[in-house]
């Protein structure tokens, strides 16, 4: 029999299925493949298309529960969420996935369709380099280019220091006084261009810098008296308002202003316009606070003690919001994590469609982007104890199933946008009626596409005295992206032109061409690789894309740092996906009953047969090079010539989704290959499976082997990047490790660890438990992460 699966558009349309029934129809066939021959696909269309099928979407309504993380908060951090009252904040278990992006994008920003190479095979010159660096629009930063000249050049001594123990701690009395922004002429290009617009027109009048107004209950964590004045801005500790005062008094009169001074209104209430009301003070018995009630350590303050900070994390995509892989989980995850240890935290996130827990805050800028003024609004939102901001612009709008899409100068231009609003935004959105400030600040920016923040940072405020106080950490969770651009589209960024030298680089395939990634590695405060393996990797050749020189001069601000999970969303006890459909929720203690039910239904909806005793393999991710389908592709003949089950999910080149199609025609009455984004079908695949493959050519740091092992699932990966530091290997006599790992990208190399791995699930029932329960036991919380993080902000914040 026959079958296949239904592109994501499929899906959606036949979403209303009714979730318990069996989701598959029969197909016609495809024409065969040639077993070796599975990157060079052309399966012509009309065939391609009489052999789709449709499934719907399991669980397309699916929801994600967090509301619940807020409860470890610490005292501090549970009066901020107590003014969480400003958001209309929505029922968790009503947010639907259609918000995730359908997952074309995960190839960073339009990029090529080109495979990386493997960290071990030869590196081979391409002709797709030639066309990023010369401007075409084919891609955006897909660095496989081969090593550039050196570039030796550190700017400007910024690398030069990293805090370390010795480093002095910032006394308010060692600080120099600093002219506000409104005492320094700055010729760099001003960014936005308008003041808040007031709803019904209550007329906005400037007040004194220095304008008292009532306290807030919310966190303050708005501090630099030497910042220059905010929007809205009031200051709870009298002291930091007369010290600022001073400053401003004494500061002399300013020539030209840039950025503009923002507009201080005295009239409008912007606690009255969004309802905001005055959170009750927790009381002993804890009640006050609403969800935090059963907050266990309400009296010990803020876990980062003195540290707490303003924390801007910004990124062009936010689980559940918009997610097409793991950064959408980092985004999504960090920053609770960091709010519930005090921190006063903000996410930047560009607004791709219309998210209901969001609300206008009714201000309005225009920045400069690519030579045109675009209009930008503010929406806002207060979920667990995280302020999330999303910007909205037409720029952004209607891209939530696409938004990497488009040509690279598209994409570049939403990115500079995104950017220079986003270092912005602690000046002129007024959070729970208080804006962030730029003292105490640090923000951390992600990957390529927020790249450009540190930079914006650095060339518009800090070499002109300004957000002395506010530092960057730029965040590199994949580097084989890298926002690429021919040097001639330089101007577009709006940066002063010596700034050029930052961004150039010579790549002997793509020849000379600007690099954001480049600029914002060596322009943050602070960098962080998602675990310490990759972190190693981007110093070679063959792991740096062409950026390595860059990390190795960098290398003493360079910190690696495993990601967390959400041990909310990503939990088989509390699990919202294992709720229906014949899935159950389970833990260690019911983990044998629990995995052998989520496995029966996994396998029914599926319309695999329903075994106990078969092997249930999957695979879960972006269909690119990188994530090393093709390595599964070539071990395919051995799978399925074993008595074993295959499920893998993912979505992303053309030629590997029809791959996965073809797979399922092949063998269906063992493999399944569904092509779609499906959250759902993600968490089910992750606990219903007994081992999850990963034989990613490069892995920054993985997030699926993570998920896998929380649910008992055991990982076979490529000991790469943060596979090896998370994965460690089964060894048998010492009966310890968490899985199989093996330590070249080849097809044998997978199947002699499957092979053992199978071996185990087989004969040794009691060895494979024990793997189990330890992946189960891990503590793969935010919490840890959390804390090396602050560590990296503190260090940020000390340096100067
Ligand atoms: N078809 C599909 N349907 C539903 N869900 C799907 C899916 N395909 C992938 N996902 C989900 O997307 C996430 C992918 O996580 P990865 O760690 O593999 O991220 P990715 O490689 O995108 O990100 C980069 O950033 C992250 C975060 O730092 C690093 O872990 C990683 O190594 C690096 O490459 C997981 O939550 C996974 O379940």
């Amino acid at each position: 029999m026959l079958s296949a699966v239904a592109s994501p558009a499929s899906f959606l349309a036949l979403a209303s299925a009714s979730p318990g029934r069996r989701r598959r129809a029969r197909a016609t066939a495809p024409p065969p493949l040639h077993a070796n021959r599975w990157l060079a696909l052309h399966w012509p269309t009309s065939a391609r298309d009489g052999a789709m099928a449709v499934r719907a979407e399991a669980g397309k309504n699916g929801a994600r529960s967090d509301d619940a993380a807020g409860s470890a908060m610490p005292a501090r951090a549970r009066r901020g969420a107590a003014a969480g009252k400003v958001a209309k904040r929505r029922d968790p278990a009503v947010l639907t996935v259609d918000r995730y992006g359908s997952g074309d994008a995960a190839e960073g920003g339009g990029e090529s369709p080109h495979a990386p190479r493997p960290l071990d095979a030869p590196r081979l010159p391409t002709a797709q380099n030639a066309v990023l660096a010369n401007g075409e629009n084919k891609s955006v930063g897909r660095g496989d280019a081969a090593t550039p000249a050196p570039n030796g050049v550190l700017v400007n001594g910024e690398n030069k220091s990293v805090a370390g123990p010795t480093a002095p701690a910032l006394r308010r009395e060692d600080v120099p006084r600093l002219p506000s922004l409104n005492d320094v002429s700055v010729d760099a290009p001003p960014m936005s261009t308008a003041k808040v617009v007031i709803p019904d027109s209550v007329p906005i009048l400037r007040a004194p810098a220095a304008t008292k107004t009532p306290p807030s209950s919310r966190p303050s964590f708005v501090s630099s008296p030497f910042a220059p004045p905010r929007p809205n801005t009031v200051s709870h500790v009298e002291s930091a308002e007369k010290m600022g005062a001073d400053v401003i008094e004494k500061a002399s009169k300013p020539k030209t202003l840039s950025p503009p001074a923002p507009t201080v209104q005295e009239t409008w209430d912007f606690k009255k316009y969004i309802g905001f009301e005055e959170p009750v003070e927790v009381k002993d018995d804890g009640r006050a606070a609403g969800s935090f009630e059963h907050h266990k350590n309400h009296d010990s303050g803020p876990l980062a003690g003195e540290n707490v900070m303003n924390v801007i994390l910004v990124s062009a995509e936010c689980s559940p919001w918009c997610k097409t892989g793991g950064l959408g989980d980092v985004a999504g995850a960090l920053p609770k994590a960091l709010a519930r240890r005090g921190h006063r935290v903000m996410v930047v996130v560009p607004r791709y469609g219309d998210y209901e827990e969001a609300y206008d805050l009714g201000i309005r800028k225009y920045y400069k982007a690519a030579g045109q003024d675009l209009e930008v609004n503010y929406f806002h939102a207060y979920i667990d104890g995280v302020d999330f901001v999303f910007i909205d612009a037409p720029l952004f709008r209607h891209r939530q199933h696409d938004i990497y899409g488009g040509s690279r100068q598209e994409i570049m231009k939403r990115m500079i946008l995104f950017c220079k609003v986003a270092v912005e935004v602690p000046w002129h959105v007024p959070c729970g009626g208080i804006p962030y400030g730029d003292g105490n600040l640090v923000f951390i920016a992600n990957d390529w596409h927020t790249a450009l923040l540190p930079v914006y940072l650095k060339a518009y405020y800090r070499d002109h005295g300004l957000m002395q106080y506010t530092r960057s950490v730029l965040v590199i969770h994949n580097i084989a992206h890298q926002g690429r651009g021919p040097v001639a589209e330089f101007p577009y960024t709006d940066l002063p032109e010596h700034y050029l030298e930052h961004f150039k680089l010579y790549d002997p395939v793509g020849g000379e061409h600007a690099n954001y990634f480049a600029a914002g590695v060596k322009m943050a405060d602070q960098v962080v690789a998602v675990s310490r393996g990759y972190l190693w990797e981007l110093k070679t050749v063959e792991g740096g894309w062409g950026l390595h020189d860059i990390i190795r001069q960098n290398d003493p601000k360079i910190h690696g740092i495993v990601n967390g999970i959400d041990d909310r969303e990503w939990n088989p006890e509390v699990d919202v996906h294992l709720q229906s459909d014949g899935y159950t929720n389970y833990s260690l203690r019911t983990l044998d009953a629990g995995k052998r039910q989520c496995k029966e239904a996994l396998q029914r909806e599926l319309g695999l047969e329903v075994r106990g005793d078969v092997p249930l393999i999957g695979f879960i991710g972006r269909l690119d090079g990188q994530k090393g389908v093709e390595i599964i592709a070539d071990a395919m003949p051995w799978i399925v010539s074993q008595d074993v089950q295959l499920v893998m999910l993912g979505t992303g080149r053309d030629d590997l989704e029809r791959m996965l199609r073809h797979f399922e025609w092949q063998h269906n009455d063992k493999v399944r290959g569904w092509v779609g984004f499906s959250v759902p079908m993600a968490h089910r695949i992750t606990a219903g499976a007994d081992v999850l493959v990963m034989p990613s050519r490069f892995e920054p740091c993985g997030l699926n082997q993570l998920y896998a092992m929380a649910y008992g699932t055991i990982p076979v990966v490529h000991a790469v990047g943060g596979l090896r530091d998370t994965v460690s290997p089964f060894d048998p006599f010492g009966d310890s490790g968490l899985g199989w790992t093996f330590d070249r990208a080849e097809a044998q190399k997978l199947i002699e660890a499957l092979g053992h791995c199978l071996d185990t699930y087989w004969n040794y029932r009691e060895s494979w438990r024990g793997i189990q329960e330890r992946g189960m036991s891990q503590d793969f919380s935010w919490e840890h992460a959390a804390k090396l993080y602050e560590d990296v902000l503190v260090k940020a914040k000390y340096q100067w």
